[in-house]
């Protein structure tokens, strides 16, 4: 059904504030989800169902379709047209336990992305197939020593290998958002060390991001006191000594193996100094 006919029928005024700018480009969301390849039986989510455009195609796969929506007044709608056929949640998806699910196909209300990314990212899945702005999309996927690399691209990388399918224009969304979108697949990664303590990794990458342009063992100094838990100043250096060269080069040269090194390094250092 046609995405604008049934937002004029309800009278809905799209509101800023929830990023609802509605996909009315049938075609693309028929792509979306065949890249999400739904198997017999899988769990999937959606966040953010709107008027149902997305969901309109996912209902037509084996897959078993759970929509959060966060805005009563969609919430009615999508109860309507798709009843039984899907469980329907009505709440923020950033709050509510939405169990386990294998695949999450979504065009995001783009003020939570980097939240929402990172709790789907935090659970284990398959596979998600997600519409973000896309500068954000192109900081997902950055590679080291460019200006778009920073703390989201590594964190992203600490879970998954992310992939930008399609560029989208603007006038695939009504109503058109200032920006262009971009549809990425993130699919989860055994990586090849896991980091002692993944918030710990998380804090470290926000602290020395937050000096991207120091060299590594400054930056460290610096935001010591960002970390949790913290290190002492011996600690500190320490490891700096441990970590040699690396320390010398700016975070923003690194790649997410040597950050992660770090990290590491610096949280047995601090659990050393604890059990003496
Ligand atoms: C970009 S629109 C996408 C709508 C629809 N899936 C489509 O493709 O046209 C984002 C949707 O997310 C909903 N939304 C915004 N914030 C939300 C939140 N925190 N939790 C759940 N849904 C939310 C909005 O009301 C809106 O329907």
């Amino acid at each position: 059904m046609d995405t604008k006919k049934i937002l004029k029928k309800h009278n809905i005024r799209p509101k800023k504030n929830l990023g609802q700018n509605f996909l009315i480009n049938n075609k693309i969301a028929q792509r979306q989800v065949k890249h999400a390849d739904i198997q017999p039986d899988e769990k999937i989510l959606e966040i953010g169902g709107g008027v149902g455009t997305l969901t309109q195609e996912l209902i037509k796969t084996p897959g078993k379709i759970t929509v959060i929506e966060k805005d009563p007044k969609l919430h009615k709608i999508l109860k309507k047209r798709f009843g039984e056929k899907i469980t329907l949640i009505q709440g923020d998806a950033i709050q509510t336990d939405y169990g386990e699910t294998d695949k999450v196909v979504a065009n995001l209300p783009y003020q939570i992305s980097s939240e929402i990314t990172f709790k789907i990212l935090k659970k284990p899945f398959k596979k998600a197939i997600l519409m973000y702005q896309k500068e954000f999309a192109e900081r997902m996927t950055a590679k080291p020593g460019t200006k778009e690399y920073g703390r989201l691209t590594v964190g992203v990388d600490l879970y998954s290998n992310a992939e930008i399918l399609e560029k989208i224009p603007q006038t695939a969304f009504y109503p058109q958002p200032k920006v262009m979108s971009a549809l990425v697949k993130l699919t989860p990664k055994n990586p090849k060390y896991t980091p002692k303590n993944q918030e710990f990794f998380l804090d470290f990458t926000k602290a020395i991001f937050s000096q991207r342009r120091k060299k590594l063992k400054n930056a460290m100094k610096n935001t010591r006191h960002m970390l949790n838990p913290k290190p002492t100043k011996k600690t500190l250096k320490q490891t700096i000594k441990k970590l040699d060269k690396t320390t010398e080069k700016r975070p923003e040269k690194l790649t997410p193996s040597q950050i992660a090194d770090c990290s590491n390094k610096l949280y047995t250092e601090i659990q050393k100094t604890k059990k003496q």
